[in-house]
């Protein structure tokens, strides 16, 4: 087929597009009126009759049976609004891909165009149009011209592909269409990665890499692992998966069952479009912070991983400095998860604290008396089913004590504050009664305030408040020895312990903290996530994964990172990115080739990239990274205009200047702000726009930009061996253009980078 032949196509699918947009339109406008008619003349069509029993209950199935068919209406309506959504994506650009397929050599072959969504013909019978998940679609993903097969729910399908075409349509017309052998569109991409950076993250979906559709289609892993090099796609490739499986299982999964932990919440600002691209709504999204922090009450105060991070690289010289990095290290690992499983244990037979229940600053029911039905409990039975029969046996006592204080003087004060809708109540419900009106009014009134007064008892019995967590917890770094004791305890100890009496939770203490609670009270293991997505996977400790695993016990997960770009340095041990680390059953899959940047910077980072993993940088040219070295009489502040100035002139839109800390970030800033046009990013900002940002690295993961500055490469700032990950992270959030500024020493990283791959200059 000719250029001009699949125009003619493009026409003719996009005729039809517009013909279903009409009927569509009028099913849909007279479905809107008919809601309006439905919502303002509700009552209308309701008898309400409150007099008797009977009329009450007919009163409510009647609007119920109103409110079911204003509720019918209104998703069909939604479905109407959905479908001219996809009509009108479809419309702009139906299709990107086109293969030819046979089963047998005989057959002619059927040609199928792939898009972002299915559409067939008037008559309902022949696809114009097959969704991109469909499952023949996988053939323009995974093969080029030859034989190829390809999997459907209960069969593998063998044959031909004769022909694999791309294309670019806008606004239905086509703007080019080639040929292609495997690898999908070279020349899509090189024009895709060409492009300015957004400051949304954009859909794949055309330009789909085989190895990245292993990970999109995958559905027989319950824990999926990608390894995946910086920039090679595990972000995107994640979300085109959600969209997947969404498409997959529509049936028996919706975006509420899915979950994705994200790395901070600039991130989470940045892929927000993809979803609704592909004609998905937005999955649950959090980052693991917000996660934990819902889980605590709030009187207890969590660190964030941020403030962590900025303590390791900038309080080295407080006197605490080492045992808090003991700390780190000993909190992450595994061997303090048995350490704590071993308390835990031991509680079963003494020691968690309980609290008074109390009225009015009266004990109702002692915590001794607590503790003492807690322990005289079977001890085989769990902490969290003996919790359950001491909430019950508690509810039980406190109904006796109720009505012991039914009785009591107090009650009959707080019965003269009721007002008067309470009297009325009260009035109503004994002119159904017989009998001595006034003992009996008396006599509702009070058992009225006493059940008001202990409903917010009862109410955090049943949240177990009777339970004091955190002077359990704090007892392990006080009083309890352990068998043995971990290296650096009394350091762990007393700073632990110091730290919990302020009611503050380091980061590192975050989710052992929570695990400990889930383990005494029971987890609230959510049933509803079926698929749980951790992006940036490398910078969870070992303790966090297992605190994962133990909350969703039944969730299929996908975990997706590179250990290159891990910033915590205790994350490193035992992380599940790095082979052997895990023991469970998983599918590991590994992306080696580098989409982001240029091939010069992939070749310029690669030397310093802290694990010895093969990087293969797609062929996209730009020019050499730059190390600046500040002129000889020049100072940092002049050097960076010049630059950020030169940048600018090369058309870059989105330019970062990537700091190693919030503290040298928030420096610079004021230093540079009344000199150009500069945005500062912190913890706090949840959405960006193009132009220049200044950020500390650890707010820049997951995110790129045109190009980027190093304004401090010096050894002195990155003189650590721990710093070069993040040093690494930095360097490849640039797409085009690279960097590195360095006043004095260049930093050994830089060093290690081979001569021929930067440029020197001085500004
Ligand atoms: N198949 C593809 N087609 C087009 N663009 C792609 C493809 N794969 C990756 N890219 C582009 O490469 C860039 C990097 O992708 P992404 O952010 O998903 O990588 P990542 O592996 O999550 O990176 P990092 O770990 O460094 O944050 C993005 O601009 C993305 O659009």
């Amino acid at each position: 087929m000719s250029r001009e032949a699949e125009q003619k196509r493009v026409n003719e699918v996009i005729k039809e597009i517009t013909k279903k947009e009409e009927k569509l339109y009028t099913k849909g406008s007279g479905l809107k009126d008919t809601i309006i008619n439905l919502r303002e003349n509700f009552w209308d069509d309701v008898t309400v009759n409150l007099e008797e029993l009977d009329d009450i209950i007919e009163t409510q199935a009647s609007i119920k049976q109103q409110a079911e068919l204003l509720i019918e209406r209104e998703q069909v309506h939604g479905n109407i609004d959905k479908e001219l959504k996809k009509l009108k994506r479809l419309k702009d650009s139906p299709y990107f891909g086109r293969i030819d397929f046979r089963e047998k050599p005989d057959d002619e072959p059927e040609y199928i165009y792939i898009g972002t969504a299915s559409m067939m013909d008037q008559e309902q019978e022949n696809f114009l149009i097959y969704d991109w998940r469909a499952p023949i679609s996988s053939l323009y993903y995974d093969y080029a011209p030859g034989s190829a097969q390809y999997k459907t729910v209960d069969d593998t399908i063998t044959g031909e592909i004769t022909l694999k075409r791309q294309f670019i349509i806008r606004d239905g017309k086509i703007k080019s269409v080639f040929d292609t052998g495997l690898t999908i569109g070279d020349q899509l991409l090189q024009e895709a990665l060409g492009d300015n950076a957004s400051t949304s993250m954009k859909s794949i979906v055309a330009t789909i890499q085989k190895e990245q559709n292993k990970i999109i289609r995958n559905e027989r892993s319950n824990l999926l692992i990608v390894q995946g090099v910086a920039g090679s796609g595990k972000t995107s490739a994640v979300l085109q998966r959600i969209a997947y499986l969404l498409y997959r299982f529509r049936n028996e999964l919706n975006a509420a069952n899915l979950l994705l932990f994200s790395p901070n919440p600039l991130f989470s600002s940045y892929i927000a479009n993809v979803l609704p691209e592909l004609g998905e709504e937005n999955i649950s999204q959090s980052t693991f912070y917000d996660f934990l922090k819902n889980r605590i009450s709030n009187d207890i105060t969590i660190e964030s991983p941020f403030a962590q991070m900025e303590y390791t690289l900038t309080a080295t010289n407080r006197p605490e400095f080492g045992a808090r990095l003991a700390n780190m290290t000993y909190k992450s690992s595994l061997e303090y998860k048995s350490l704590l499983d071993q308390y835990i244990e031991d509680l079963g037979h003494e020691g968690i604290h309980f609290r008074n229940i109390t009225l009015h600053q009266e004990t109702l029911i002692s915590k001794e008396q607590i503790s003492e039905y807690f322990y005289s409990i079977d001890k085989e039975i769990s902490l969290p089913n003996r919790m359950e029969s001491v909430a019950r046996w508690l509810l039980q006592t406190l109904r006796k004590v109720q009505q012991e204080e039914k009785n009591k003087d107090w009650i009959i004060e707080k019965v003269e504050l009721l007002d008067k809708d309470d009297y009325l109540e009260a009035y109503h419900a004994l002119q159904r009664d017989d009998g001595d009106e006034t003992v009996q009014e008396e006599d509702f009134l009070r058992k009225e305030v006493v059940k008001r007064q202990f409903a917010p008892i009862k109410k955090r019995i049943k949240r177990y408040a009777f339970v004091n967590i955190l002077a359990s917890y704090r007892e392990l770094f006080r009083t309890w020895e352990p068998l043995e004791r971990p290296d650096d305890w009394e350091e762990i100890r007393s700073l632990t312990a110091a730290s919990l009496s302020k009611k503050l939770l380091t980061w590192e203490e975050a989710a052992p903290y929570l695990y400990f609670k889930e383990r005494l009270l029971g987890a609230s293991n959510d049933r509803s996530v079926r698929h749980l997505f951790i992006d940036e996977a490398q910078d969870y400790s070992a303790f966090q994964f297992a605190f994962i695993r133990h909350l969703f016990p039944y969730t299929r997960m996908t975990l997706l990172g590179d250990v290159n770009q891990a910033i915590y340095a205790y994350s490193a041990d035992e992380n599940p990115l790095i082979p052997d680390s895990l023991e469970q059953n998983h599918e590991r899959i590994i992306l080696n080739k580098s989409y982001r940047s240029t091939k010069q910077i992939v070749e310029f980072t690669q030397k310093f990239a802290p694990h010895n993993t093969s990087i293969e940088p797609f062929e996209r040219d730009g020019d050499k990274p730059q190390v600046i070295k500040p002129a000889y009489n020049s100072n940092i502040t002049e050097t960076l205009i010049k630059d950020i100035k030169q940048l600018r002139q090369k058309g870059h839109e989105t330019i970062a200047l990537i700091c190693k800390t919030a503290k040298e970030s928030s420096e610079l800033f004021q230093t540079l702000k009344d000199k150009v046009s500069i945005r500062e990013i912190t913890e706090q900002t949840y959405t960006f726009e193009k132009g220049l940002l200044i950020l500390p690295v650890y707010l820049a993961k997951g995110i790129e930009f045109d190009a980027v500055i190093i304004p401090d490469a010096s050894q002195e700032n990155y003189g650590q061996e721990s710093d070069r990950g993040l040093f690494y992270t930095a360097c490849t959030r640039a797409m085009h253009d690279l960097h590195v500024v360095t006043p004095g020493k260049p930093c050994k990283f830089v060093n290690e980078a081979k001569q021929e791959t930067f440029e020197i200059t001085n500004i």
